[in-house]
C-alpha cells in the first residue's frame, strides 16, 4: 500500500510539531505540504523538514520499515488549495479553532480525511453542521485530536475502569495546568481550548453524555490582567448522575500538570502523577515537570497518529469522531454560558439517533 501523503494547515505550536511527526516518526505517511496564513512560517518549516532527508538521520533511522522521508515540503499559500490538492490523501488541521468549520468543510467537499486540532469549531450550531455534513457524506472521515484518549496512562485507565474491577466509577477528580499562555488567552479559552480536554476524558471515562455543567471562578491569580478568571473550576454532571469536577488554572508558572483521579465503588485509580526520575542533586531533591504538552502528552499525540495513519489507509477513523467534538462543542457552550451567569447551564445536545440515524 501506498504512504498516506498528508498536507497540514496551521503550522503554529502544535501544527509544527505535527508535521514534524509525520514526517520522522509515522509509518506510512508522508508530508508532502504545509500552509500557513504566515507564509515565512510555513516556508522556514518546510526547509528545516525537507533539510537533509532521505539521509540517514537519527529520526529516521528510529523507524525502519514504512519510515516516512520527506522529499521535499511544499508550501502551499492558500489552505483551501491545499486540502483540494490531487497529491493531498489525508489532513491535519492545527490552524486556530475559528478556521476549523471552513476548512472541515471543504475537507468533506474533497473527500480528505482529517484529523482536527480541538475544538472541532467555535460553537454547538457549527459543530452539529459538520456532523450532519460527514454524515450526509456516508463515511467518517473527521478525526478530533483529543489526544488524551492515546496517551498510555488514560487508555490503562479507561481499560481499568471498563473491566469493572473497581466496581461503578462515581467520581473524577482533574486538574489541568499550564505554566502560562499568552495575555491573549482569554478566560473563555480556558473552557474552549482548555478545559475542553477534560469534557472529553469525562465523556470517553464514563461512556456517558454530561448534562449539565457550572464553571466557578475563585479568586484569580495576580499575575492575570484585571477581570481574566484564571483559574477556574467547573463541575460537570453526567447522565447517570456521576459527576467529574476539574480546576483549570492555565499561567500556574511552575510547569505543565495534567492528572485524573477517578473514583469507583471499590477502589480509586489516578493517573498524571509524574513519578518519573527522582534525583537529589545541587541541593533539591525530586522530580521535573515539563514544560508543556507536547512533553507531556508525546507518546499520546505520537499514537494518535500514527494510528491516524493506519486507520486512514484503511479507510477508517479510530479515535474521537466528528461527534465527540461535536458534543464537546454543547458542553463548552454551556459552560461559557455558566462562567457569565455562575450558575449551573443544562447542556443541549441534539438527540444522537436523530442526526445519525
Ligand atoms: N491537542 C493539544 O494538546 C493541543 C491542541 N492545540 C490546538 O491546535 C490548534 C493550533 O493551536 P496552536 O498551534 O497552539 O496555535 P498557534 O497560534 O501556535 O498556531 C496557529 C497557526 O495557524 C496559522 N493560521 C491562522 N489562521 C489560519 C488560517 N485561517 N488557516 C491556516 N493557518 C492559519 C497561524 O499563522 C499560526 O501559525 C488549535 O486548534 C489548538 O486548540 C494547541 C495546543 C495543544
Ligand atoms: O490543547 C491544549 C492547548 O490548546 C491549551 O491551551 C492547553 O491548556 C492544553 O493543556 C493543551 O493540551
Amino acid at each position: 500500500m501506498s504512504d498516506l501523503r498528508v498536507g497540514v494547515v496551521g503550522v503554529g505550536v502544535m501544527g509544527a510539531d505535527h508535521a514534524e511527526r509525520v514526517a520522522r516518526k509515522t509509518s506510512g505517511a508522508r508530508l508532502v505540504a504545509v500552509s500557513d496564513a504566515d507564509r515565512g512560517r510555513a516556508e522556514a518549516l518546510a526547509a528545516r523538514l525537507s533539510e537533509g532527508l532521505g539521509g540517514e538521520s537519527e529520526s529516521t533511522a528510529r523507524h525502519s520499515g514504512g519510515t516516512a522521508y520527506v522529499d521535499s515540503v511544499r508550501v502551499v499559500e492558500d489552505p483551501m488549495e491545499l486540502i483540494a490538492a490531487d497529491d493531498v490523501d489525508a489532513v491535519i488541521l492545527a490552524s486556530p479553532g475559528f478556521a476549523h468549520a471552513d476548512q472541515l468543510f471543504a475537507c468533506l467537499e474533497h473527500g480528505k480525511p482529517v484529523l482536527c486540532e480541538k475544538p472541532l469549531t467555535m460553537d454547538a450550531a457549527s459543530a452539529l453542521r459538520v456532523v450532519e455534513a460527514e454524515h450526509k457524506l456516508g463515511r467518517q472521515l473527521i478525526q478530533v485530536g483529543f489526544m488524551r484518549r492515546f496517551d498510555p496512562e488514560y487508555a490503562a485507565l479507561k481499560q481499568l475502569l471498563d473491566s469493572g474491577e473497581l466496581g461503578r466509577t462515581l467520581l473524577l477528580h482533574n486538574v489541568h495546568r499550564n505554566k502560562s499562555v499568552a495575555s491573549s488567552f482569554r478566560s473563555e479559552m480556558i473552557v474552549r481550548d482548555s478545559m475542553v480536554h477534560e469534557v472529553d476524558v469525562a465523556r470517553w471515562l464514563f461512556g456517558e453524555e454530561i448534562t449539565r455543567i457550572t464553571v466557578y471562578t475563585p479568586k484569580p491569580t495576580s499575575l492575570v490582567a484585571e477581570g481574566a478568571f484564571d483559574p477556574q473550576l467547573a463541575v460537570f454532571e453526567l447522565a447517570s448522575g456521576a459527576m467529574a469536577d476539574v480546576e483549570v488554572f492555565v499561567n500556574f508558572q511552575v510547569g505543565y500538570e495534567v492528572r485524573c483521579e477517578a473514583v469507583a465503588e471499590r477502589g480509586s485509580a489516578t493517573v498524571g502523577l509524574g513519578s518519573g526520575v527522582f534525583t537529589r542533586a545541587g541541593e533539591h531533591w525530586g522530580g521535573a515537570m515539563p514544560a508543556d504538552f507536547r512533553i507531556r502528552f508525546e507518546q499520546a499525540y505520537d499514537l494518535e497518529v500514527q494510528r491516524w495513519v493506519d486507520a486512514t489507509r484503511r479507510g477508517e477513523i479510530d479515535g474521537p469522531s466528528a461527534w465527540d467534538g461535536y458534543a464537546a462543542a454543547a458542553v463548552c457552550e454551556a459552560g461559557l454560558e455558566s462562567l457569565s451567569s455562575g450558575t449551573p447551564v443544562d447542556v443541549a445536545l441534539a438527540d444522537r439517533s436523530k442526526v445519525l440515524g
